[in-house]
């Protein structure tokens, strides 16, 4: 049930509707009693031939319910959807808001189809918690007291039988029930993620099961887990419909029960017989709002596991939170210091340490390069520098303040970052440059695109999902376009110029330094020509610094640096 709590505190950020759309519910569900009871009275006493002023206020007063019936409905549907809506919204935004925090290292926890499941199917199921497991009990309970009150009047027998259909159809059957989805719901929610897990998986590596002829047998294990899938949902279906069933055969018998008390008394002279109608048309009404009851175990089970696995995600990020909100907000106008003192990390789950004990100062406004072997943990420097990992040991101080005191957010948003891997969004040229600085004009948006060669784009072209319609270069060029728009004081750059051929790539490069002139940069590459231009360069190997120096003394010295030199010209010439 603590998994739900998160559910409750957004029903009650939304009380109005919810105390309206209950308050309307019990109107609507106990004038309908009273409409059937009246109409059952009517027609008793009708045979009776009364006076007709008697049965002109028995009609009227059967409209007059009838209309209210009508209207409390109209309000309970009106003020539950809207509540319902609502609540769906806060948990969307709550559930996107957790998740965009953690977006740095989502996928070290989390399979993308899995992600994909929580974000479409758990927030859809739990849009149901207020309108078909929080909210009908309680006007269920509100009715029946009334109801159960009222019969008392006539017959106390016939009061106790309907508090006991009561405790039946709305308590104990739909407890037993729920007790038993707990076992059939757990692998149908399985099943559920590991189909959209697969789906996804198939999808995004469609092209290399292609090349490797392997689409078939990854398409026969995808039908063997849909397969799993439909069984389970059968038999999830089936239990459903055995608990509506039993529900609603319950709840005849026991107006079965209703009506041959109420006969009984009536014979035995207990009961006048006018009544027995009424006694009988109160039972039909008060059962059939148990209907949704019967639908109650399924919806409750599947908000139960929804809210579970939704928890994980907001709990894990609640600590996270908690620490943030200690820490304060990084504003930088000009280029900062950096320095990184005994920094150490490790991979979760992995024994080798992707950084080893690395020391080293970036100068305000200096410009470092970052080189060694693939795999040396280049990339995994630049992202402790912005602190999408946090160190395992040793510190990092930027302007001489610990990264332990800076809000991470604020270094992303203090920081021109270009990462191997750029995603492009579904748009025009434009929507994705602006991405970068909703406020730059036309002019800048062009500027930008002359900058990194990409005049033969327009604005207003379109990019394509996973930007296919241009190259791996072009893609790269556009990636720098849009950090040229950002203007802040610090750059990381993970090889951004990879894909481009050494032509360009040198007059991009010449375009960003001199950008770049005033701020402090840090530049991860594999080419070593052009390097003479930085402060300095770091040479990394099994995530320890092998050597440190400007390309000058690495080169004097002879050393690692060196001879990676030598062997990229071999390469070149040969
Ligand atoms: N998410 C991860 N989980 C576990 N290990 C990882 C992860 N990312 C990287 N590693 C490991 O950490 C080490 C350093 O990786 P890193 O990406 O920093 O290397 P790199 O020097 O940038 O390599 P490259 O030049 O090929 O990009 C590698 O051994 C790699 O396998």
């Amino acid at each position: 049930m603590k998994e739900l709590q998160i559910l409750i505190r957004i029903i009650f950020l939304e009380k109005k509707a919810m105390y309206v759309s209950v308050i309307c519910g019990f109107i609507a569900g106990l004038t309908a009693v009273a409409l059937f009871a009246s109409s059952g009275y009517l027609l008793s006493q009708s045979a009776f031939a009364p006076p007709i002023y008697t049965l002109i206020i028995l009609v009227a007063s059967i409209k007059l319910l009838g209309i209210t019936s009508a209207l409390s409905r109209y309000g309970e549907r009106y003020y539950s959807h809207q509540g319902t809506f609502s609540m769906l919204s806060h948990l969307r935004v709550l559930f996107y808001e957790k998740l965009t925090d953690q977006s740095a290292h989502i996928f070290q926890k989390h399979r993308s189809g899995d992600l994909l499941a929580k974000i479409i199917g758990d927030v859809e199921t739990l849009q149901n918690f207020f309108l078909r497991v929080f909210y009908p009990p309680i006007v269920i309970a509100l009715i029946f007291s009334f109801t159960i009150y009222f019969t008392s009047f006539f017959s106390l027998g016939a009061a106790v039988l309907l508090f006991l259909g009561f405790i039946l159809t709305t308590i104990l059957i739909p407890a037993i029930f729920a007790l038993r989805q707990r076992k059939v719901k757990r692998p149908v929610r399985q099943y559920r993620a590991n189909l959209s897990t697969n789906v996804t998986e198939f999808l995004y590596g469609f092209r290399d099961l292609k090349t490797y002829q392997k689409q078939e047998k990854k398409k026969d294990q995808l039908f063997q887990v849909a397969d799993a899938y439909v069984k389970e949902q059968e038999a999830e279906t089936t239990e459903q419909l055995f608990s509506e069933s039993l529900n609603g055969f319950l709840a005849s018998i026991m107006t079965l029960l209703v009506l041959g008390y109420g006969a009984y008394l009536v014979a035995n002279g207990q009961l006048n017989g006018v009544y027995l109608a009424l006694l009988v048309m109160i039972s039909l009404t008060v059962f059939e709002n148990v209907t949704s009851m019967a639908v109650f175990p399924s919806h409750f089970e599947d908000n139960r596991q929804a809210a579970s696995r939704l928890n994980e995600i907001v709990k894990s990020n609640d600590k996270q939170d908690q620490a943030s909100k200690k820490k304060e907000e990084l504003i930088l106008s000009d280029a900062p210091s950096i320095k990184i003192e005994h920094a150490s990390f490790t991979f979760p789950d992995q024994s080798m340490k992707a950084i080893d004990d690395v020391t080293f100062k970036l100068p305000a406004g200096s410009k470092t390069a970052i080189v060694g072997p693939s795999g040396s943990g280049k990339s995994t420097l630049l992202n402790l520098l912005l602190s999408f990992y946090s160190l395992d040991q040793g510190d990092i101080r930027l302007n001489n303040k610990s990264y332990q005191q800076i809000e991470p957010d604020s270094i992303w948003k203090n920081t021109n970052v270009i990462l191997q891997h750029h995603h492009f969004f579904y748009g025009t040229v434009e929507d994705n440059l602006l991405l970068a600085n909703k406020a730059a004009t036309m002019e800048e948006l062009q500027h930008v695109l002359a900058a990194v060669q990409l005049e033969n784009l327009d604005l207003q072209d379109q990019i394509l999902e996973k930007a296919e319609n241009l190259s791996g270069g072009e893609k790269q060029r556009l990636a720098i376009a849009r950090i040229l728009l950002k203007r802040s004081p610090l750059w990381l750059l993970d090889e951004p110029t990879s894909s481009l051929d050494p032509v360009t790539e040198s007059a991009i490069y010449n375009h960003l330094m001199e950008v770049a002139k005033q701020d402090t940069l840090v530049l991860i590459t594999h080419r070593l020509t052009g390097l003479d231009k930085m402060d300095q360069i770091i040479v990394m190997d099994h995530g320890k610094i092998v050597e440190i120096g400007t390309y000058k003394t690495l080169m004097e010295k002879q050393g690692y640096f060196y001879r990676m030199n030598q062997i990229e010209k071999n390469v070149i010439s040969f």
